[in-house]
């Protein structure tokens, strides 16, 4: 029989019983679950990471769904735990879910959820800091100025890299692995080389983008190249980041015959997870190579080190805080809770876990649907098909080439856009008729009529009623077939 652990308990009528095992910051999550007649119990057991056993107590005899920590194991007994108390509903708080096990959470019919894009921008700017810090030996030169061993300027006192015109690699590059490249492209104006499964092409359209940009005012431009192997990037990158999933084909892709192909300085930055690193091995580099840097937010046993990394003087460690920053846990949260209650309310799934800014609204009400169940799929959960209105506002398109969306044009910053398709002189060059007319069709076919007025009355608010309908079409980008594909998959 597990011991008692402590909770912290809100709205003790709440119909629904959902348990958080650790306190989560903010208290908008709390809220929109209480909101929902749910009741509230928070684990306050003053101990880091809970076993298997503590969270089998939290779960109880009655349980409808478990907000959990990337620290804990979701795997057969706590999911068999979970569905005898009646719980159909998990989601962790993180968007890296290698801790679960979903092949045993579909056994027994739970929905798993995560907390994509929240975290994209924060953990990307965590990697753009340890890459920066590891290239200009910060944490080294702090060390040295506290330790009183600072006597005056000197040539050659930590003298480190300069990133302008490098050459930055990105093995990863989904969410994170864009945002940080476009960091470090745009910041320092490195030249791109990454290795993805996948082409990144809004990655890739953002270079040339800013490479022209940097052409036209008499700049060096950047560059960017999709390698055809991990290897060729490892060989040509000067600083090196790691972006992707932990899973069987990216455990111990940094190994010993993989640091040997790098540069003899280059520098490797690690805020994926930390078995993507053989770490015994990384060691032994560091202290064969005293110019080949790390940065690392990740280990291979966290919390522990491999013995040797805390003394190496060419490595910068961090406790696994790349999405520390207040915006991002609070969205963490709100995007966890959110998915435990969408199941438990028997919502559907939002249909694009990319694009999860409406959950995050704090001025308005969410929408009905749970924002990232990964086994939505293998569940048979369904997944919104139409767009809700308020998603209109909230919707970005890849666009800046062929023209913007009219959400564009209402509320979102320019904050993804390649740097020379500013507002005033969009570039319309890419005129596509007929996909403005794919537009035109799905959205008279749509029941949300209030597309078409929208996409027709905004621009022209904008931009002044000089605007033809047609140009107004044209600049409807091609994700806009999107909307087609809803009332397609209405109509089938
Ligand atoms: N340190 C932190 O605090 C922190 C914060 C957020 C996310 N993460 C980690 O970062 C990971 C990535 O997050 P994301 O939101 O960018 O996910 P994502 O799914 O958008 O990106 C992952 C990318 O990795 C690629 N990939 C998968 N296998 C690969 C392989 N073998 N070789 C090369 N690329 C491969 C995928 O195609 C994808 O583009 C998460 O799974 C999580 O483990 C860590
Ligand atoms: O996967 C995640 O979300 C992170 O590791 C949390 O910081």
């Amino acid at each position: 029989m597990a011991k008692p652990v402590s909770i912290e308990v809100w709205n003790p009528n709440g119909k629904y019983r959902v348990v958080s095992t650790k306190p989560m910051p903010g208290t908008r999550w709390i809220n929109l679950l209480i909101e929902q007649d749910c009741r509230v119990e928070i684990c306050t057991q003053k101990k880091t990471i809970l076993s298997v056993e503590d969270i089998i107590a939290l779960i109880g005899d009655r349980c409808d769904g478990v907000i959990g920590q990337l620290t804990e194991d979701w795997g057969e007994t706590l999911f068999s735990a979970l569905s005898r108390a009646g719980g159909k509903a998990f989601s962790n708080m993180a968007v890296g879910y290698n801790n679960v096990d979903v092949n045993a959470a579909n056994k027994y019919g739970v929905a798993v959820g995560n907390t994509p894009g929240v975290l994209t921008e924060t953990t990307a700017e965590l990697a753009a800091s340890l890459s920066v810090a590891a290239a200009r030996r910060i944490v080294e030169a702090d060390e040295f100025m506290r330790a009183g061993r600072y006597d005056g300027w000197l040539p050659h006192l930590f003298v480190g890299n300069l990133l302008k015109g490098q050459t930055v690699g990105v093995i990863g590059a989904g969410r994170i692995g864009s945002a940080y490249a476009r960091m470090m492209v745009e910041g320092f104006k490195m030249n791109l080389i990454y290795f993805d499964l996948y082409q990144a092409t809004r990655l890739e359209k953002f270079v040339t983008a800013y490479g022209a940009f940097l052409k036209a005012n008499g700049e060096q431009p950047v560059t960017w190249k999709r390698a055809s192997s991990m290897d060729e990037v490892l060989r040509e990158a000067d600083v090196i980041s790691l972006h992707p999933v932990l899973d069987k084909t990216t455990y111990h892709l940094i190994n010993k015959e993989r640091l040997a192909t790098m540069k003899k300085e280059a520098i490797l930055v690690n805020c994926s997870r930390g078995p993507v690193v053989d770490e015994v091995a990384l060691v032994a580099h560091l202290k064969e190579n005293p110019m080949f840097r790390v940065g690392l937010d990740v280990f291979e046993d966290e919390p522990f080190m491999k013995p040797g990394l805390a003394n190496m003087k060419n490595a910068i460690v961090v406790p696994h805080i790349a999405s520390a920053s207040k915006w991002t846990r609070e969205g963490m949260a709100t995007l966890a809770a959110l998915n435990v209650l969408g199941k438990i309310k028997g919502y559907p799934v939002w249909s694009d876990p990319n694009r999860v800014e409406p959950f995050l609204n704090e001025n308005a009400p969410p929408p009905a649907a749970s924002p990232s169940i990964v086994n939505a799929k293998a569940l048979g959960l369904a997944v919104s098909k139409l767009f809700p209105l308020s998603s209109l506002f909230f919707f970005r398109y890849p666009a800046g080439y062929a023209g913007r969306s009219m959400a564009d044009y209402l509320l979102l910053p320019e904050v993804e856009d390649p740097p020379d398709a500013g507002r005033k002189s969009p570039r319309i060059a890419s005129i596509d008729v007929f996909r403005g007319l794919c537009v035109f069709v799905s959205s008279i076919l749509s029941p949300s009529l209030f597309t078409l007025a929208a996409a027709m009355i905004f621009p022209v608010v904008r931009h002044g009623s000089s605007l033809s309908v047609g140009y107004i079409m044209a600049r409807i980008s091609v994700s806009d077939f999107i909307f087609a594909g809803n009332v397609l998959s209405i109509v089938s």
